[in-house]
Order: structure tokens, then sequence, then C-alpha cells
């Protein structure tokens, strides 16, 4: 039976007057990757920072992992919650070395001191950075590394603690279309484990989104278009509502492509 990781019941959020999510009902379970859709500004990082347990909606109800925000301690839930942006890179000094990168996430988690990092870990993150195509990187320098380095050193980070919900926000923005085509690769092997935690994925193209994606959540200026099976929710039809101009989705081995028709 999967379980319900992100519940989000007619949830808004209104700052300085404007509504920014407009009654949002959202489920994701565990079993489901999900690609978040819609135009600038449409909320889409609003959205994620509420699963990230970072913000509270102004109106509604958000339970996370099974808690409601508001009514729990979000220092407790935030180490099952493995989050990936470019904000939080931009925290990683840049002479920090790629392993200690990756361990100081499970040490922020643990609240352990350097000096105790625990060869278990080691040998753990050592796998992770392995798994996400960073063998021999372990000593580099985190300023050294390429675009696309850098995104697979923040996604091993996110998943270094073994999350329960796993948040991306533009994992492939900036980067080339080999960087791209590899760091999507490689989230789809995640993505298709059955061991891996639901996957909340922002992205602005069709083309990112990996194999072994199941859901897609189409917003547009707050509210939801579509959200659901990526059959019913990400077609030609949904995509044109959701950025307004007349769009031909195309899908070939799990992968999609978008382009307007005129
Ligand atoms: N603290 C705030 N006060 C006022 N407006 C805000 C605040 N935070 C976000 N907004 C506005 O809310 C809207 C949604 O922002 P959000 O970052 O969630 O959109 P997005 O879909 O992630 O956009 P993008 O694709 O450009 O990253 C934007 O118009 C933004 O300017």
């Amino acid at each position: 039976m999967a379980s319900t990781v992100l519940q989000f019941d007619d949830v808004s959020v209104v700052r300085d007057g404007s509504t920014i999510l407009d009654s949002i009902d959202w489920t994701v379970t565990d079993d489901q990757r999900w690609a978040v859709l819609g135009p600038n500004g449409a909320g889409k990082t609003t959205l994620l920072q509420m699963a990230a347990a970072a913000m509270h909606p102004s109106s509604g109800t958000v339970h996370v992992l099974g808690e409601q925000l508001g009514k729990v301690d979000v220092f407790e839930l935030r180490p099952m919650i493995g989050f990936a942006s470019t904000t939080m890179a931009r925290r990683i000094p840049a002479n920090e070395t790629v392993l200690d990168s990756v361990l100081t996430a499970a040490y922020s988690v643990t609240g352990r001191w350097r000096e105790e990092y625990e060869t278990i870990d080691e040998r753990r993150a050592n796998r992770v950075l392995s798994e996400w195509g960073l063998e021999g990187f372990a000593d580099r320098r985190f300023g050294s590394l390429s675009d696309g380095e850098q995104k697979r050193v923040q996604i091993a980070r996110a998943v270094m603690t073994d999350p329960e919900l796993l948040l991306l926000d533009e994992p492939a923005a900036s980067l080339d279309l080999g960087a791209r085509e590899e760091l999507v690769g490689l989230l789809g092997g995640y993505a298709a484990s059955q061991a891996s935690p639901a996957i909340v994925m922002v992205t602005h193209h069709v083309e990112e989104i990996p194999t072994g994606f199941t859901h897609a959540l189409l917003l547009a200026a707050g509210k939801i278009v579509a959200a659901g099976p990526f059959a019913e929710a990400l077609t030609s039809e949904t995509l044109t509502e959701t950025f307004g101009l007349p769009i031909e989705l195309t899908e070939q081995n799990g992968r999609f492509s978008a382009r307007a028709t005129r």
C-alpha cells in the first residue's frame, strides 16, 4: 500500500495582498515521481517551499510525511526531506571538498562534530558520489566543478540522508545538452528504483523530465491547471492551457518534447 507523503488541502498563499497559490488540493504518495511545470511566477517554488516544510500556507492545511505544518516541529521533519536547489548550493563554500559537502548534509542532520565523522558516513558518501557519476571527485573543491558536476553534488547531498521525500528545484537549469542528458539519465535511474523516495521536481522544460517519472502538476497564476498521471495531466491540451499558447507535446520512450505550433 502506498503511503501519503504530501497532502495539500485547499492551500492558499497570499503575500503583500497578492494570491501566489490559490486553493491547491494535491496528494503525493511514496510511489509517485512528480514533475511540476508552469510559467515564471506561477507559484512552483512557493509550492516546493511548503513541501520542504520551509513555509506555511496562509490558509488551508499542508501535511508533510503525515505531520501538519504549524503543528509539528519542522526541525524534526526536515531531516527526512532532501532538497536540492540553486539557492541551497550557494551556501556550499567554494573551497569545500566534494566529500565534505556531501558529508556535512549528514552532520547537519545528526548534529555531530567534524571529529566524530564516522567511517560508515564516509563509505556511504563515497557510494552516493559514485551513484551520481562523481567517483574520483571526492577531493575536488566544490567551486572548481563544472555546472553539471555541481548540480550532481547538490543532489548527492540531498539523498545522502536517505530522505523520505526528495525535492528538486530546476535541477537541470543552465546545463548544456550533454550535462543535462547525463543528469536526466541519472535521475531516471534513481526514480525507477523501488527503494527511492517520493520525488517532486520543478522544471521549466518537459525535455528535462526523466523516464521513471509518473505524474505532472501544471500550475498557472497560482492555480492548478492539471494534476495526475502523465496520460491525463501532461498533454498538448494541458500545456496549451498552462502556457497560453498552442503547444504540441510528443513522447518517445518515456521522454517528452514540446514546441509551439504557431
Ligand atoms: N515574499 C513575497 N512577497 C510578494 N510576492 C512574492 C513573494 N514570494 C514570491 N512572490 C511572488 O509570487 C509569485 C510566485 O513565485 P514563485 O517563485 O513561487 O514562482 P515560480 O513558479 O517558482 O516562478 P519561476 O519559474 O520564475 O521560478 C511571483 O509572482 C513572485 O513574484
